[in-house]
This record gives C-alpha cells, sequence and structure tokens, in this order.
C-alpha cells in the first residue's frame, strides 16, 4: 500500500496558517484532503473559519479538531488516536493537512510518524512554515533570526533568547518551506531582505516563497514527497548547524523543556456591540496597553444577522461578517492569548466596555 503523505504546517500565532489552508481547500483541485488542526485557545475559531469554506472536497467530516492542548505535547493522547480514527475510515483521503498550534514545535509531531501504527501508514511530504512577514521584519515578537545570532556571537554569556525567539527559531530549523506571508504589508525592499535572511538561516534546499494571503498553488504546497520523519537530525536548531561553537548546552535544553506556563489564553464573552468600527478601535487599544499576541473571535453586532468575525494579530485588526449567526446565541466571543502574566480581569473588563 503507498503511504498516504502528510503536510505539516507551522508558524506562530497569527503567521496566516488558517489562511493559507483555506485557500489550499478552495483550490483542491479535486484532491480529497483530510485536515487535523489544533489550535491553542479552546474557542474553536480555525475550525470554524474552515468549515465555512465548504468545499466539497473537504467536508466537516474532514476536519479534526485536536482539543486537548498544544499538538507536540499531547502527542500520544490524542494526535496518535487522531491519526489511527482517520486511517481507519473508509475512504481515504488522498492528502493529510495538520495545522498545529502558533505555539507547537513541530519536531516532536514529526517524530511521531516513527511510531509503529503511524509509520507504516503515512510519511510527512514536508513541513510548511509561515512566518507572518511584517511582524518578522518589524522584530515584533521574535528576534531577527540574523540580529540574536550577531548578540550570541559578541557575547556568550548573555541570554538573549525568549520563548518566542525559540518557538520562532525551531519552526524555522524543521521547515522544508517557508512561506513569507503578509507580503503586502512589507515593501518589495523589507521582503527581499526577510527572504535572504531565512534563506542564510535555514537548512540547504529550503525553498522560500513570498506570498500574501497564502495565495499558493496547491501543487507548490503539497507533493514536496521530502519523508521529513526519516531526517530528523537535520531538523534541529540552527545554530547548532552553522555555529557549533556557540552555547551548545543552552540550545540542547530547550527542546525538551517545552512549557506552556509561559503563554497564556482565555475567553472574554460579553453582548452585542453597536458599532464594529469602534469596536476593532477598542480591541486595538486594549492589545497595544497589554502587550496581547493575538485575539481572534466572533462579535454579535447590533442590527446585523452576521456574525462579525474578529481577528487581531498584534495591533492589527481585522473584521468581516462571514455568515449568519442561525441557531448559535448572539453573544460576542474572544479568545486572548499572550504571554504569561496578562492582566486578566482589567483585560476582560476593557472588552466588556
Ligand atoms: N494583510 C494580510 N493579512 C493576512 C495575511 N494572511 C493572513 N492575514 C490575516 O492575519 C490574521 C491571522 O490569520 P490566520 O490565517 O488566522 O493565522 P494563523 O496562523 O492560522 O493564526 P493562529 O491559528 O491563531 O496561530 C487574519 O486576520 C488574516 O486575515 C496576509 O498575507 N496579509
Amino acid at each position: 500500500m503507498q503511504k498516504i503523505p502528510a503536510t505539516v504546517v507551522t508558524g506562530f500565532l497569527g503567521a496566516g496558517k488558517t489562511t493559507l489552508i483555506r485557500h489550499m481547500l478552495e483550490n483542491a483541485n479535486g484532491k480529497r484532503i483530510a485536515l487535523i488542526i489544533n489550535e491553542f485557545g479552546d474557542l474553536g475559531v480555525d475550525g470554524d473559519i474552515l468549515k465555512g469554506c465548504g468545499d466539497e472536497t473537504c467536508t466537516e467530516d474532514d476536519i479534526m479538531e485536536l482539543s486537548n492542548g498544544c499538538i507536540c505535547c499531547t502527542v500520544a493522547d490524542d494526535f496518535i488516536p487522531t491519526m489511527q480514527k482517520l486511517l481507519a475510515r473508509e475512504n481515504l483521503p488522498d492528502h493529510i493537512v495538520i495545522e498545529t498550534s502558533g505555539l507547537a514545535l513541530p519536531q516532536p509531531l514529526i517524530r511521531a510518524f516513527n511510531w509503529p501504527e503511524i509509520s507504516t501508514k503515512v510519511t510527512v511530504d514536508g513541513v510548511i512554515t509561515v512566518v507572518d512577514g511584517k511582524a518578522v521584519s518589524e522584530g515584533r515578537f521574535a528576534h531577527n533570526v540574523a540580529a540574536v545570532d550577531a548578540q550570541r556571537k559578541l557575547d556568550e554569556n548573555l541570554d538573549h533568547e525568549t520563548p518566542l525567539s525559540e518557538l520562532f527559531e525551531d519552526q524555522i530549523a524543521c521547515a522544508d518551506m517557508i512561506v513569507v506571508n503578509k507580503s503586502d504589508l512589507l515593501g518589495d525592499t523589507e521582503t527581499d531582505a526577510l527572504v535572504a535572511t531565512l534563506k542564510a538561516d535555514s537548512r540547504d534546499g529550503v525553498q522560500v516563497v513570498r506570498t500574501s494571503m497564502g495565495k499558493l498553488p496547491v501543487d507548490v504546497l503539497l507533493g514536496q514527497g521530502i519523508g521529513a520523519e526519516d531526517d530528523l537530525d537535520a531538523r534541529h536548531e540552527v545554530h547548532h548547524l552553522h555555529h557549533d561553537h556557540d552555547d551548545d548546552h543552552h540550545h540542547d535544553d530547550h527542546h525538551h523543556e517545552h512549557s506552556h506556563d509561559e503563554f497564556q489564553s482565555f475567553v472574554v464573552t460579553r453582548g452585542e456591540i453597536t458599532d464594529p468600527k469602534a469596536f476593532a478601535e477598542q480591541v486595538a487599544n486594549v492589545i497595544r496597553t497589554h502587550d496581547i499576541l493575538r485575539l481572534k473571535g466572533f462579535a454579535a453586532v447590533e442590527g446585523k444577522p452576521m456574525r462579525l468575525t474578529l481577528q487581531a494579530v498584534g495591533p492589527r485588526v481585522d473584521t468581516y461578517f462571514d455568515r449568519p449567526f442561525g441557531s448559535t446565541a448572539r453573544e460576542t466571543r474572544l479568545v486572548v492569548i499572550g504571554q504569561a502574566g496578562l492582566d486578566h480581569a482589567t483585560i476582560e473588563a476593557a472588552l466588556q466596555a
């Protein structure tokens, strides 16, 4: 039996993973794709957005949500059983796409493909790392990789790593393809510079492509044929490969201690809002004041039957009406994600005001 190819889509919170996958599903050319998605935070926003695409090659049944926390930490409890369920189906998909949470390390997930029950039936076609081009070139959440390198060379005793930049670097180190997304928010020069930096900082042969709204042809994304589970060793920290004289012990450590305690998420609910534009500004202010990384959800707008989808990455807030509420309660539900120490009560009050 031929193994089913599985593509892992990783990338930091809000980089554009869901957007890219949605575009892929809408342009799948008849390829039957099963999706496994994993969100940090418990609102199921991504699942809702993807189900909303209503493409016949990917029905609601083809979308499986992992809900017990971050995929890389619950591989045995959640991911493996889900894969087994999927593989037990009569109608097997042509391709499996797995969207990891924005806080996941891809390496433990890839390792899971070597489990006996999985390895005979599925192979990792490739790892796609989606990058928020705008955020990275502004150094907003992740250090510029080259800058971190330079700093480390200057002073080996200094720890310049943050949980954010470590995650980012691991996601880059694991990539077979790096998608520099949100190029619409960047100038050509900035995009070129970022592409060059990422090329230099990734393994040999890794493709770096630029796009906006994840609009890449399905044939570019799927069918890489890499077999990533067989070359896990190459996917460790980039710094190991290029600067192995550096403080190795420090880098070895963090692969084994991936703690989500460093991050926090909670849901805020409120009644209807009156003015989408004013509310978006209110949300942007809360994000700025409290250094929130990611905020997303749905709002009920007075007098409107449609649900307003609200998406913020850093202080940039996007809104659009997506579909009628139908039988679900007309309320506003937002998931807030940030580094540990968010002032839950104050943020909640500010969003409810
Ligand atoms: N301007 C711009 N906005 C984008 C682009 N790609 C995605 N976005 C927006 O960025 C926000 C986050 O996109 P998602 O696709 O949900 O990102 P994600 O990586 O799935 O987010 P998480 O699942 O929360 O980690 C949404 O508001 C998107 O519409 C892009 O290329 N340009």
